[in-house]
């Protein structure tokens, strides 16, 4: 789809297609349906992340809330949205050896103890190896930092999955 037939889209349909470019936030999709038309796809990108930006610190902490576990029960017990799902076995956590479980589960507990809503992180620009790291790290982040740190993930998460269904305008014109 090009940004000229999203502009025609029905709320509905705009909602069925972009209702999970943050997961599990289709309000984010039906609240930015109304800035339309987009002049590109980077300008949709852009009222998404306008109005996450203009969230008091409360929604970001929802947006974060909602998401799945990276590799938790939902990854093993199948309830994954598909993007979420693809996501994470591309970045080959469905892969991971019994130990890494145990760490990266010990480590999520942790995570979700201290800041109170679940490690995000972007798993398509990463691999096991560097998701496991991160959440070391992350954990020893202060609070407002970290929460920043996770909102920028969600909006790494958020480009992937609208490049997956808008065209860019470049590759239009070939
Ligand atoms: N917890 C978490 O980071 N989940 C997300 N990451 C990602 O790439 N897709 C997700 O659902």
């Amino acid at each position: 789809m090009d940004i000229g037939s999203v502009n025609y889209l029905p709320y509905e349909d705009f909602v069925d297609v972009f209702g999970n470019v943050v997961e599990k936030c289709p309000l984010i999709t039906a609240a930015v349906w109304s800035r339309r038309p987009f002049s590109s796809l980077a300008d949709l990108e852009a009222s998404i992340n306008d109005f996450i930006d203009a969230l008091p610190e409360s929604g970001k902490e929802g947006i974060l809330r909602v998401h799945p576990d990276l590799t938790g029960r939902d990854l093993q017990s199948g309830s994954l949205t598909r993007e979420s799902r693809e996501e994470q076995v591309q970045a080959g956590l469905d892969t991971l050896t019994t130990a890494e479980v145990s760490r990266m589960a010990r480590l999520n507990t942790e995570y979700k103890d201290h800041f109170g809503f679940p490690f995000v992180i972007c798993a398509r620009m990463n691999n096991k190896a560097t998701i496991l790291r991160q959440l070391e790290e992350r954990l020893r982040n202060e609070r407002t930092i970290e929460r920043a740190c996770a909102i920028d993930e969600v909006k790494k998460i958020c480009h992937l999955r609208l490049q997956g269904l808008v065209v860019p305008e470049t590759s239009n014109k070939l």
